[in-house]
């Protein structure tokens, strides 16, 4: 097997120990499921019908609360952030991500949260749990911190600041369509410091079709909204089965967290989703996590009627991290069922 050399070391010596392995691996993953999953385009809705007249946007606003009680996950277009931010942003992703261990490890560098960077899933209790990516995840309270690395007006500070507004405007118009006109209960819980920013990027991985880049989960929020680049790996369980995610150009992906769920009575779903590994290119995304403050109670919006118990944020996610760290696997809303 001959070697390139645009190839990153850690590959040639792969190729050189393991050459025919790696060519078998090749093989296998064209016939393994992971990879002869269906490609699927999620439902996609222009955001600029939202500020036309009155039929477009209730359009609109339909077509987003569909997606979210069918789907689960849709994809939105001229949502108001730019082509140049996100570029910028991926530009910046790829700078941080290159930097030394020592340095992505030494969170004064960044500036950034403690215990913000990581490989894998921290708490995997079985290789089937670990995830083959790093990541930086941290809460945006101190956005001034990510100038420090960046530059003065870090686009990824501009990206939390845009995307906290489309976070809110989704929302809101998830629930208006449940007949909630004017809540404000998304404007009360959720503040752009109540958000978070989880910054992925998955090596590529030669060695197994069995390896996950995320493994599958939930996201604990009320809503994620995705930046993925254009390399695909992103699988959500629909009617039960894998399918995979084709990316569209500058779409962001938005999904319903658990929280969502709990809200709205499951209307709207939170989906199961997860990261295939590429054996030949590493893959970049970032996650917003649009999530109230710690104490916020979570409960039916509707009175009459509700499938979990009241929980608030904080009690949520104790829940979660005693559940991943005995059992290393996510239990999620079904611990909160009446
Ligand atoms: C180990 C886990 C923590 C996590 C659920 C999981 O089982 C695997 C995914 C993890 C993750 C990653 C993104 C978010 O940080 C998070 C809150 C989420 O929604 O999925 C965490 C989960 C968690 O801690 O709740
Ligand atoms: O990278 C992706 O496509 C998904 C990442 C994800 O699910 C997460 O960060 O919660
Ligand atoms: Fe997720």
């Amino acid at each position: 097997m001959e070697l390139e050399d645009s190839e990153p070391p850690f590959l040639k010596t792969y190729k050189a120990l393991f050459g025919d392995m790696v060519e078998e691996e090749r093989t296998k993953r064209v016939h393994e499921n992971m990879f002869s999953v269906d490609e699927y385009e999620l439902p996609l809705v222009d955001l600029s019908g939202l500020s036309l007249g009155n039929f477009d946007r209730e359009d609109c606003k339909k077509a987003i609360a569909d997606a979210a009680s069918r789907w689960g996950f849709f994809q939105v277009v001229n949502h108001g952030i730019s082509t140049d931010i996100l570029a910028r942003m991926k530009l910046e992703q790829v700078k941080l991500f290159k930097q030394p261990f020592y340095k992505k490890a030494n969170e004064n560098v960044f500036n950034l949260a403690k215990n913000c960077y990581s490989w894998g899933s921290p708490t995997a209790t079985s290789l089937m749990q670990f995830s083959w990516s790093e990541a930086f995840h941290f809460p945006l309270t101190n956005m001034k911190g990510l100038r420090e690395f960046t530059s003065f007006s870090s686009p990824i500070e501009e990206y939390a600041r845009l995307v906290f507004d489309l976070a809110q405007n989704i929302s809101e118009t998830l629930a208006e369509h449940l007949g909630c006109k004017s809540t404000t209960f998304f404007v009360e819980n959720c503040k752009p410091s109540s958000c978070y920013l989880r910054m992925n990027r998955y090596p590529q991985c030669p060695i197994s079709s069995k390896v996950f880049g995320f493994v599958p989960h939930t996201d604990s929020d009320f809503l994620t909204i995705l930046y993925q680049d254009h390399i695909g790996g992103l699988q959500l369980m629909r009617d039960g089965e894998w399918i995979s995610v084709k990316p569209t150009p500058d779409a962001l992906i938005i999904n319903i967290g658990d929280l969502f769920q709990a809200w709205c009575n499951g209307v709207y779903k939170s989906i199961e989703h997860r990261v295939v590994t590429n054996p030949e290119v590493e893959r970049f995304s970032v996650a917003y996590f649009f999530c109230p403050s710690y104490d916020t109670l979570i409960k039916s919006y509707s009175e009459k009627h509700s499938i979990y118990k009241e929980f608030t944020f904080e009690e949520y996610r104790q829940q979660v991290q005693e559940d991943v760290k005995h059992t290393g696997s996510k239990i999620g809303l079904r611990r909160f069922l009446r």
